[in-house]
């Protein structure tokens, strides 16, 4: 039988960095992960295209999906749906390639609940100062949405006490460089290769 995949989720407060992790992750050829792609009710932006960035949905078909259980974990985040899709999750899973999920807190949660073997890492700031920096780099906030994002960020970084790996993004390719690290080492973990030496030693499970 071929070993499943390895579920790999990384989360982080918003602006810390995730989505450019995320693309510099994927544009490595040596990866082996699937990205899955979100299913979420917030409005396109400019460049974004359906099924690559995001599967843009209206609130009644994401709620439809719900409803068909086909969510793995859903969470509503600044007055949105954001989910990500069970099967494509399963499928991939069950055909031993391991899947990368870009999601807030909440979500993850969830996630950890139903897959206790997943490996989940948090993505952190240097300080906030960097992470305020990155928040108005970005663009379109005015002081106070700023000031509220900042506050919500704190409340976000609390949660990595329930996460295996905290990797902070002082630079991008250090990011990529550490998450890539953790993926290999948990492949090596011993409850993830002991049918692989079976043989070896003579454990049956
Ligand atoms: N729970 C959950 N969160 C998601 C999912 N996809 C994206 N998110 C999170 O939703 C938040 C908002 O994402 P987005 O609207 O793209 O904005 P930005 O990443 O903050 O620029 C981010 O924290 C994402 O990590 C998902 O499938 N499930
Ligand atoms: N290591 C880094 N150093 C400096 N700026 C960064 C770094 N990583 C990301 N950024 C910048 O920070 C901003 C927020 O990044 P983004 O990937 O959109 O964050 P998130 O997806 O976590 O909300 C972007 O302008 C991005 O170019």
């Amino acid at each position: 039988m071929s070993k499943r995949g390895m579920l790999i989720v990384l989360s982080g407060p918003s602006g810390v960095g995730k989505g450019t992790v995320r693309q510099a992750m994927l544009q490595d050829k040596a990866q082996n992960f699937k990205y899955s792609v979100s299913m979420t009710t917030r409005q396109m932006r400019p460049g974004e295209v359906d099924g690559v960035d995001y599967y843009f949905r209206t609130k009644a078909e994401f709620e439809s999906e719900i409803a068909n259980d086909g969510m793995l974990e859903y969470a509503k985040y600044v007055d949105n749906y954001y989910g990500t899709p069970l099967r494509y999750v399963n499928e991939t899973l069950a055909s031993g390639t391991d899947v990368f999920l870009e999601i807030e807190v909440n979500g993850a949660m969830q996630v950890r609940e139903k897959c206790p073997d997943g490996v989940f890492i948090f993505l952190t700031p240097p300080d906030l100062v960097s992470l305020r920096d990155r928040i108005v780099k970005r663009g379109t906030d005015d002081e106070a949405t700023i000031e509220k994002r900042l506050e919500k960020a704190r409340g976000e970084i609390k949660m990595m006490q329930n996460y295996d790996y905290a990797v902070v993004n002082d630079k991008v390719g250090l990011a990529v460089h550490r998450i890539e690290k953790i993926i290999e080492s948990e492949h090596l973990r011993v409850p993830r290769v002991i049918d692989t030496y079976k043989k070896m030693i003579g454990v049956v499970r």
